[in-house]
């Protein structure tokens, strides 16, 4: 039995649900479960500075290892000594494998089954990405857990492609997990395909679970299927998970997402969501989205959440984050960031309480009422 990097503790099952509290202990620090992970693409939380993503109580991040690959390539944060170094990151960092970007980001792609070849969508280099290269990459960045290398097939994809691509995708984790280095320093995460075919996740899952890799994620959603399509396939997914190990649904998401998700036993999220909305004002409250720029809110001299005790909503007005976007100023993307993050790692804390206290549907139904969820 291999002694993995990262482990997996059971605190509590909702007893109303099948959500549970846990806390996932790594070589750079514990996170509790269900957690929101805040995304660094390129090696920042996009205009936030690491101490203020760590004082806001994420205690991990990610980041991707297609983007440092072809920038600024992943020999130079290895000779920095390692992504935490380079990014001045001390807690726990994933990293995806790169398949998801390298069938959304690059073009004139060939899936192949030594591997993708496609171009740099930067400068239209030639490159080719195997699970091989993925683990190369990932060992030098040197983060706590690493993604398999996949495929994220498209949404929708007929049952034929499913079948072949999720039987590609297993014969990649075996390679995945043979080019493994330091299993006891980085954990590898096998990701589940399948799609909207319950017969294909199911095999997807039992070939992953059978290869003992020390957690796992959901992959093939958040790609423009409907929510409920995506609710369906972790319903007959997470049963065939193990229930001792990490469950992470990739690119999810949404607050709405993330509670249902919880619900169906879902214990890491990721999504660019927080900071991507930031950038245009739109920001998340507790009384539902907020447009900053909208005239409405030019002499509104109160916090853009009054529940909020975010850096943000403790020091500045609606009024004044107006001002800023609408003068393209930087500081107000900080600021809009800074909320959003801060919304969605709180959310977590609240989804970990009401698990605790047996309350998860309760607590959902609070929360879509007040967030105008069931409004028509
Ligand atoms: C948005 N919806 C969504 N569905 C996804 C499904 C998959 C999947 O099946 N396999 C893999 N390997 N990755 C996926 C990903 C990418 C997440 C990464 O993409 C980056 O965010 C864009 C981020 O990189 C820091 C993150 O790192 C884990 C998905 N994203
Ligand atoms: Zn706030």
């Amino acid at each position: 039995m291999t002694k993995h990097a990262v482990t997996y503790e059971h605190i509590h099952t909702c007893k109303q649900t099948g959500a549970r509290h846990g806390i996932v202990h790594t070589p750079h620090g514990s996170f509790e479960t269900p957690v929101f992970m805040p995304v660094g693409t390129q090696a920042t939380v996009k205009t936030m500075a690491p101490e203020q993503v760590k004082a806001m109580g994420a205690n991990i991040i990610l980041s991707n290892t297609y983007h440092l690959w072809i920038r600024p390539g992943h020999e130079v944060v290895k000779q920095a000594g390692g992504l935490h170094k380079f990014m001045n990151w001390d807690g726990a960092i994933l990293t995806d494998s790169g398949g998801f970007q390298v069938f959304s980001l690059a073009d004139l792609r060939n899936i192949q089954e030594e591997g993708v070849h496609f171009r740099n969508h930067l400068n239209g280099d030639k490159l080719f990405l195997s699970p091989e290269k993925a683990m190369e990459i990932q060992n030098a960045l040197g983060s706590d857990i690493m993604m398999a290398f996949d495929e994220c097939p498209p949404f929708p994809a007929t049952y034929e492609y499913m079948k072949k691509s999720v039987e590609r995708t297993s014969r990649w984790a075996e390679r995945c997990l043979a080019a493994h280095e330091r299993p006891e320093d980085q954990a590898l995460f096998g990701i589940i395909q399948g799609g909207e075919y319950e017969d294909l996740r199911r095999q997807s899952a039992a070939d992953l679970v059978s290869l003992d890799f020390p957690g796992y994620a959901v992959g093939g959603l958040s790609v423009g299927e409907p929510k409920d399509v995506m609710y369906r396939a972790l319903e007959f997914t997470t049963p065939f998970m193990p229930e001792n190990k990490p469950r992470y649904l990739m690119g999810v998401g949404s607050p709405d997402a993330l509670i249902e998700g919880s619900i169906r036993g879902i214990d890491m999220f990721d999504c660019v969501l927080p900071t991507r909305i930031a950038r245009n004002g739109t920001l998340m409250t507790s009384k539902g989205r907020v447009t900053i720029k909208h005239a409405k809110h030019k002499t509104d001299f109160g916090p853009i959440d009054e529940k909020c005790d975010c850096y943000t909503c403790k020091n500045y007005s609606r009024a004044y984050v107006h001002h800023l976007i609408r003068a393209d100023e930087m500081f107000g993307l900080h600021l809009c960031s800074t909320h959003n993050l801060h919304f969605l790692v709180n959310l977590m804390s609240q989804v970990r309480q009401a698990i605790r206290e047996d309350r998860l549907l309760d607590f959902k139904e609070e929360f879509f009422e007040e967030y105008g969820y069931n409004k028509p």
